[in-house]
């Protein structure tokens, strides 16, 4: 009990200072020092005060200890692994140019599909390149990390991390002026946002905005090449889809966070003065692809014997996709970054209207989904289970096809790659990296 009551007279100056600390309003707060405060703390047998204690100790341990192997799920929570000095030098080796356009990209979503061939793409011709990666498992994370492993060997570092994170935003405008950020980070794909509806709203609403912000207050503003999506088109009925089309009519929550992503666009572009240019995808292919879309997850299917599902429409309609091969789409980002014009703003004031666009990236021309697989039992030789179903209410659209005039007039896009030629890449890669993945666990 005397040691109990000097360890309090003790305590005093310490917690002294809750004090200044305001309760919640409404609710009753204890006198600290009032009889029945002091009584409630000396009533605490010691025993029960030592497990209290051990017991925190415990959950510090679990808190703070690290994995011992590699856990999936543990490491889509960690907010973390950035900072210190050999990070900050791979960070600047990293963003250094040798083009005599002194191009530094900040590139989100590099180990995803498309980011991935950005950035590969954006490192040969001798731009500079920080990639950006929270290495989430909405997908095998064995496919980001051979992304990372190749683009490293490249010389381009990808930072662990979440678009979500400001302070490590901060810090990489800190360390490099970039001089573009090309936004590929995104919850992707059309029927998960059934599942994972959050999902959506934290990495294409809340990361986006929180991009954006770190953007908009850089001394020097990038300019911001980002990725929206064909489906933003929803249930527009005139084809091929324009840009001048109408776009209010999402049937996913996924199309409807890309469409909220153009409105954010233009707000930020208007108050700030950023140089933003927004490219909708249609569908994009090829080698180290998305195993959550069809054309892949239906070779792996069609591999293993497993039945797959085509869909069709409730009067037995076509249901068909403006494919895109990936080297197409990554000479249309490249275009899109080389045309665009400086952003106008500085420290988070506007200067001057800035240059706000946004483009159709397709390849012109739709294919049936039966006809997709059909090419995919040819380069397989191997025959489908098909179970042909009328199309869930799921998100999915019937029907995309873009019209790519802008694109063509003012980028120069023009997409080289039929669905034939794609798709052999596409097998032969697949079947390489399964073959040499079988082979490595087999040892
Ligand atoms: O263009 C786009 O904006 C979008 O393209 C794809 O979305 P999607 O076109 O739906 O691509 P897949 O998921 O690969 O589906 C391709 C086609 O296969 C059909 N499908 C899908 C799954 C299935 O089991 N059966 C089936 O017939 C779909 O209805 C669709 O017509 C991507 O997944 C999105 O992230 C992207 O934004």
């Amino acid at each position: 009990m005397v040691k109990l009551q000097m360890t309090m007279t003790q305590l005093k100056p310490i917690l002294s200072h809750l004090d200044a600390i305001r309760s919640t309003p409404g609710k009753f707060k204890a006198d600290k020092y009032s009889p029945l405060f002091r009584f409630r703390l000396l009533s605490v047998p010691k025993l029960t005060l030592w497990s209290i204690l051990f017991l925190i100790l415990i959950l510090l341990f679990f808190l703070f200890s690290p994995p011992t192997t590699p856990n999936p799920s543990r490491r889509a929570l960690q907010t973390t692994s950035w900072g210190g000095s050999t990070w900050e030098h791979r960070v600047r080796i990293s963003a250094r140019t040798v083009s005599k356009t002194r191009r530094t990209v900040l590139v989100t979503g590099a180990a995803g599909f498309v980011g991935f061939h950005v950035s590969a793409a954006l490192k040969r011709r001798g731009d500079g390149v920080v990639g950006l990666d929270n290495f989430n498992a909405y997908y095998d994370i064995g496919l980001k990390e051979g992304r990372k492993a190749l683009l490293e060997k490249s010389g381009v570092f990808i930072v662990e991390g979440d678009i979500n994170d400001g302070a490590l935003l901060r810090k990489l405008f800190d360390i490099v002026a970039f001089t573009h950020v090309m936004h590929l980070a995104a919850q992707a794909g059309v029927r998960y946002a059934m599942q994972n509806p959050s999902s959506y709203i934290h990495s294409n609403i809340a990361g986006f905005v929180n991009l954006l912000e770190v953007c908009k207050s850089a001394t020097i503003q990038p300019a911001i090449i980002w990725a929206s999506s064909s489906s933003v088109y929803g249930l527009n009925s005139e084809v091929p889809f324009s840009e001048k089309d109408r776009t209010d009519q999402p049937a996913s929550l996924y199309a409807a966070t890309k469409k909220a992503d153009e409105g954010i666009a233009h707000a930020y572009n208007h108050i700030y003065g950023l140089s933003i240019t927004g490219l909708r995808f249609f569908t994009v292919y090829g080698p180290w692809g998305r195993p959550d879309m069809a054309y892949f997850f239906f070779t792996r299917d069609i591999l293993k014997g497993k039945p797959i599902m085509i869909y069709e429409g409730s009067d037995h309609g076509t249901v068909a996709r403006d494919f895109t091969y990936i080297d197409d789409v990554v000479k249309g980002c490249l275009r899109a970054l080389d045309t665009a014009k400086k952003s106008t703003g500085s420290g988070g004031k506007r200067k001057g209207s800035a240059q706000l666009r946004i483009y159709n990236l397709g390849n012109t021309s739709p294919v049936p989904v039966s006809e997709l697989v059909s090419k995919l039992e040819k380069l397989l030789k191997v025959k489908a289970k098909k179970k042909v179903v009328t199309m869930p209410r799921n998100g999915d659209v019937m029907y995309t096809h873009a019209n790519i005039s802008l694109a063509q007039k003012e980028l120069g896009y023009k997409p080289t790659t039929d669905l034939e030629t794609g798709l052999k890449k596409f097998v032969k890669w697949y079947l390489k990296y399964y073959d040499s993945k079988k082979k490595k666990s087999a040892w």
